[in-house]
């Protein structure tokens, strides 16, 4: 049988040739045994993309997006970017050897990712206004210079992404009861939906999970509009949050992201940065998990919907955490103790291990 990875489901997938890969996927779902325990939840897991090429879920999204870009015969691809979708796309466009263009909101993303986009070879703008503002400059960039545009309004990237959700299926051995993600431009949430769907049109499964997505307080569109019974989202003007990650006001997918929470009785919450960076230290001190904030939403939104009682003991939950930690670095040291620093000897070593 096929090992487990993103091309394990190629006959799904819209790519014919050779696909650009970097053996993306196959990544470990962990059973989150402490953290659950804590919380009375006998199976809580967590699907940790960040152990993808790029350390995001987004190389799912990209290696077909960039596989479909050579196979449509585009010279150029192009992204607006909170971070993660800048350097995956960076990286497969150096393995498919085309040039890539990012545009990036100054000032507002994490260190490693720029050294990411940078290091493989992109063009990387630093736009002075938020993702949002940067996403609507690179599509009509690509729509006057005929440069193929590959966020998440891309379905191909909906494509790959969808796999993560077909992969927990194997990897659980049934349909979860829950998957929490947390969104940002939506489009995970509505890829894995889309994935779970298509197993059960395949006669694969015969549920699907209650799709349920978690975002920073100060940047919470979906929240609002779930809460609200809006059909069409009111984009956030001024988006806030530590977790630059989701800091996105007018996501393109939100209208996916609404179906897929409506139609499985699902919801979405959100989460203070508080209870974010809180998670990032419980995930990495108590599981041996290591996320970028952002990730830690997922949890944190879990925490809080069990701490409510809104959760039954024994609910299958699969978070989908989908970042790195070395990611964003600077929010790390920023939270943490420093080192302590002490002269070179034995004498010094023990006076502070007492
Ligand atoms: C770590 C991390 N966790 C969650 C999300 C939210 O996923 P979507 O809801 O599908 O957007 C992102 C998104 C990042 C970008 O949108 C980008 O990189 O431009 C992320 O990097």
């Amino acid at each position: 049988s096929r090992p487990l990875s993103l091309w394990r489901y190629k006959e799904i997938l819209p790519v014919t040739g050779e696909p650009v890969t970097l053996q993306e996927g196959g990544t470990p779902l962990y059973h989150m045994k402490r953290i659950g325990e804590e919380l009375g939840l006998k199976n809580l897991y967590a699907k940790h993309e960040g152990l993808n090429p790029s350390g995001s879920f987004k190389d799912r999204g990209m290696t077909v997006g960039v596989s479909m870009a050579l196979q449509l015969g585009m010279k150029t691809v192009a992204c607006a970017s909170t971070g993660n979708t800048s350097a995956s796309l960076a990286q497969y466009a150096a393995k498919a050897g085309i040039p890539a263009v990012v545009l990036l909101p100054a000032g507002k993303v994490a260190l490693g990712k720029v050294a990411q986009a940078l290091m493989h070879g992109a063009k990387v703008i630093a736009v002075r206004g938020n993702f949002d503002r940067a996403l609507e400059m690179v599509q009509e960039l690509c729509l006057t210079e005929g440069l193929y545009l590959l966020n998440s309004v891309n379905p191909y990237r909906l494509e790959g992404q969808k796999t993560i959700g077909l992969e927990t299926v194997d990897q659980l051995g049934e349909v979860p009861d829950r998957m929490v993600l947390p969104v940002g431009n939506a489009g995970n949430i509505s890829a894995v939906y889309k994935g779970m769907l298509e197993l059960e049109e395949l006669g694969f499964t015969d549920k699907i999970p209650v799709m349920t997505g978690v975002q920073a307080a100060g940047s919470m569109p979906v929240v609002k509009a779930i809460a609200e019974g809006l059909e069409v989202l009111e984009p956030q003007k001024d988006p806030e949050t530590i977790a630059t990650a989701i800091r996105i006001g007018a996501p393109v997918n939100a209208e996916k992201a609404l179906l897929a929470i409506r139609q499985t009785g699902g919801t979405a919450l959100s989460v203070t940065d508080d209870e974010i960076l809180e998670m990032q230290r419980d995930l990495a001190r108590k599981e041996g998990i290591g996320v970028e904030p952002a990730s830690a939403a997922s949890v944190a939104g879990i925490k809080k919907m069990a701490e409510a009682g809104l959760l039954d003991k024994d609910e299958k939950i699969v978070c989908v955490v989908t970042g790195h930690l070395l990611k964003d670095p600077e929010t790390v040291i920023r939270q943490c103790d420093p080192p302590v620093e002490i002269d070179a000897d034995l004498k010094s070593l023990r006076a502070v291990l007492r």
